[in-house]
């Protein structure tokens, strides 16, 4: 039998590809997620959208994850039935919900295609083509955030050790370059109306391309697998008990960032759903205009992220790190709240607590966690973080329609930001309760991650 002598994880060009194949996963998720944030406009003309329905339509993403504890369910899944196996079935579900939501928002469905009749036979206070949309957006949802789980757990298993936190600040990287790209090609697609359904049907053709990238993962990973149970004795796969959930949940420091992971989010993946129609409104820009600025955003967060992940490996200060990015969330909402400054301004330094934040939180989970429990604990994480990214889109819209009662085409959006700042807010004082926790039990969370 051939010796293996080094396994396909030792290898540095073989971590690159996986990182690469496995973000473009998380990048058409993230485009697919996006994409509607410029066509808002759109969707309100074209279906009758109120602001409540689009905050609806973003929310319902969540709905799966939040209520039916879709994201803990998937990583207890998955760290009982391994990568492949789940993570193949959650990329499958994301692909099938894009699908489902391009065909909602389709002319051959609005002009009475199958399932029209039924979505039409009941709560007739909502359209057909929303609720076919709802249906996509929650099957999408189901899969999509569970499938970064699957991603963060294949980080794990290549790179730890082996400068994880810039594996991971990659990894938002390519999420970002996702969004970063549906901020700039959905309008464009869209085309100020007339092919609106083009710029959905594009954004659900590539989550299914998505699939076939994570098929090609597969083969890696069974490779990997038979290379280490040749060299190390296979432990099994460790039985999901309800005694796990209580030690990861009975862990102070992680409940402090799962609390700041709600609340650093949701003042953030929320406010870029309505930002391009905030910077239409208050500073009059166009769509195109609008999509352009909220994309720097991303762009900045593509580079910053594994920048500072590199750091973090080397340097740490992780806890320091959150602190820094849940201040400036909170001066940025404030300035957007009651300035006129040039939003590009705000929009750089939202980029910086962004970048901030993800690359310290994500990867310090190895400090707190087993890795034969890292999936149930981000589970844990996204769910509770998924809480936020259904209801702060949806309160949003309320505010918004509150706020301005309507409809008018320009939007006052003052309370709906100072809702963003509060979150800003109370984030910062979980990053602060985190860094005193960590100083007093030293679980070492303000350590370099390059230490085994
Ligand atoms: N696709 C947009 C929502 C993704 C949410 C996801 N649970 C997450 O937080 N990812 C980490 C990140 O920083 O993007």
């Amino acid at each position: 039998m051939e010796k293996v002598r080094r396994a396909l994880n030792d290898s540095p060009a073989m971590r690159w590809a996986v990182l690469v194949l496995v973000g473009f996963v998380l990048s058409v998720n993230y485009y697919f997620y996006d994409a509607f944030s410029t066509l808002k406009d759109l969707l309100l003309k074209e279906f009758n959208f109120t602001n409540t329905d689009y905050g609806l339509f973003v929310s319902f993403y969540s709905i799966p994850n939040t209520f039916l504890l879709m994201a803990v369910i998937g990583g207890a899944i998955l760290d009982r039935f391994g990568i492949r196996r789940t993570g193949f079935m959650f990329v499958f579900f994301m692909a099938f919900g894009a699908l489902l939501t391009a065909y909602g928002a389709s002319d051959y469905y609005s002009a009475g295609g199958p399932g029209y009749g039924l979505m039409a036979s009941f709560l007739p206070n909502y359209s057909p083509e929303l609720k076919m949309m709802l249906l996509g957006r929650f099957f999408f949802g189901l899969g999509a955030e569970t499938s970064i789980v699957v991603v963060s757990k294949i980080l794990v298993k290549w790179f730890k050790g082996k400068n994880l936190a810039l594996a991971f600040g990659l990894k938002v990287g390519f999420g970002r370059l996702g969004t970063f790209a549906a901020l700039q090609v959905s309008p464009v697609v869209a085309g100020g109306g007339p092919n609106l359904t083009t710029a959905v049907w594009l954004a659900a053709i590539l989550v299914l391309s998505g699939l076939l990238a994570f098929m090609v993962y597969m083969l890696l990973d069974a490779k990997l697998d038979k290379q280490v149970a040749l060299t190390t004795p296979t432990a099994a796969p460790e039985k999901f008990s309800f005694k796990d959930l209580g030690v990861i949940l009975s862990n102070r420091p992680f409940i402090y960032i799962v609390l700041l992971c709600v609340t650093f989010y949701s003042a953030v993946f929320p406010f870029v759903s309505y930002a391009p129609d905030f910077f239409a409104d208050k500073f009059g820009f166009t769509d195109v205009q609008s999509g352009r600025v909220t994309s720097l955003l991303p762009i900045g967060t593509a580079f910053f992220t594994p920048l500072f992940g590199f750091i973090i490996d080397r340097y740490g200060k992780s806890a320091t790190a959150m602190i820094l990015g849940s201040l400036i969330v909170l001066g940025v909402h404030l300035t957007f709240a009651y300035t006129m400054v040039s939003p590009y301004i705000p929009v750089i330094f939202l980029g910086i607590a962004f970048s901030l934040v993800p690359a310290a939180m994500w990867p310090s989970m190895v400090k707190l966690v087993k890795d034969s429990r890292i999936g149930t604990a981000y589970g844990i994480m996204y769910s509770v973080q998924n809480l936020g990214l259904w209801g702060i889109p949806l309160l949003a819209g309320i505010i918004l329609d509150k706020t301005n009662p309507g409809n008018p085409l320009v939007a006052d959006y003052t309370m709906t930001i100072l809702m963003f700042a509060g979150l800003g807010l109370v984030g910062l004082l979980f990053s602060l309760l985190l860094k005193f926790e960590d100083k007093k039990k030293a679980f070492g969370i303000e350590l370099p991650l390059n230490k085994k």
